[in-house]
């Protein structure tokens, strides 16, 4: 990993600070159930990241393990989908990401750096959207991208521009204040930001969510667009959204990497269809219902499906 200032003796020092590159090609992840991949290079790693929270309260000094020894890896051109439910560890794991939060035990690595010790070269390539929508509500969505354009010390809103007129923010909205946007429309101003400046790592929490089923799925398809090039790890409570955007899809339940797989390896693997059962006192009426469904299942390509009268 070289970074663009390498020529100068500030950029060899910090090329000589990051981590050798052999760290960088993997397994991509360890876990229960995971699907065996190729060694890849990754741009971005997990490597046996724990985090422990100290809690007060009626037992001072308690533990709580929100995250235990996750080891995870996402290459460029790549959409990871971490998907779990409330508490699963998932904002968690992003905070570590972005370093924000340092990991009790294990590393985080950004295009060879280590986020807890090389914070700022690390965030060079890292653009985040997080949980909760951080805008000011009396600067309009204009005046959000230009900010955050001067911050990253870039020109333009770039690919930022394009998603939010592909989300519907255009004219008059692009002028109005955000706190007069609806929520599904802040969220997306949320997401666009995370791409200002163009970052080569782009961190998106819990992104569509407050969205309406439409403006959900312009954005995954703005997501999918904006791939190539870049790496991106979502989080969502959503299966629909990991199975529709994920290559890669990794379920966490109470901090440990449950599983881990394509969308199609994790459905052979685990999946067990639909199962209909029917009851009826009439035999014939059963049988008649049992061919409704039957031909409703087959109609709507329902995948695998069992009928049992
Ligand atoms: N600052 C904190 N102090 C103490 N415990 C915390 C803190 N942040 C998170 N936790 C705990 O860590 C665990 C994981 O929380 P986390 O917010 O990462 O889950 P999540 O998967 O993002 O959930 P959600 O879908 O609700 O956002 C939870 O048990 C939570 O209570």
């Amino acid at each position: 990993v070289v970074p663009r200032d390498y020529g100068s003796r500030a950029g060899r020092a910090r090329t000589a600070a990051a981590v050798p590159s052999e760290v960088v090609t993997r397994r991509r992840a360890q876990g229960k159930i995971a699907e065996e991949t190729l060694p890849v290079a990754c741009t971005v790693e997990l490597q046996n990241v724990r985090k422990e929270f100290l809690i007060g309260g009626r037992r001072p000094n308690r533990r709580v393990v929100a995250v235990k020894r996750l080891d995870l890896g996402l290459a460029e051109g790549e959409i990871l989908a971490l998907l779990g439910h409330n508490g699963a560890g998932k904002s968690t794991t992003v905070s570590m990401l972005t370093g924000v939060l340092p990991p009790t035990e294990g590393r985080v690595i950004i295009h060879g750096y280590d986020v807890a010790q090389h914070p700022e070269e690390a965030r060079r390539f890292l653009g985040v959207c997080p949980q909760h929508d951080i805008l000011f509500d009396f600067l309009s969505a204009d005046d959000h991208l230009r900010l955050a354009a001067s911050l990253r010390g870039v020109q333009g809103g770039g690919s930022a521009q394009d998603l939010l007129r592909a989300v519907g923010l255009l004219g008059h909205l692009l002028g109005a204040p955000a706190g007069q946007l609806s929520s599904g429309r802040r969220r997306a101003l949320c997401v666009a930001l995370a791409f200002v400046g163009d970052p080569r790592f782009i961190l998106l929490d819990e992104p569509t969510s407050g969205m309406d089923p439409y403006v959900r799925r312009s954005m995954w398809e703005l997501l999918k667009k904006y791939r190539p090039g870049r790496a991106l790890c979502l989080s969502t409570h959503y299966m629909d959204e990991a199975e529709m955007l994920g290559d890669h899809v990794c379920i966490l339940s109470r901090g440990t990497l449950q599983c881990y797989g394509s969308p199609e390896w994790l459905k052979a693997r685990l999946g067990s269809g639909y199962a209909l059962t029917l009851s009826a006192t009439q035999a014939t009426r059963t049988l008649q219902v049992a061919k409704t469904a039957l031909d409703l299942l087959q109609r709507n390509a329902l995948g695998s499906w069992c009928v049992v009268v």
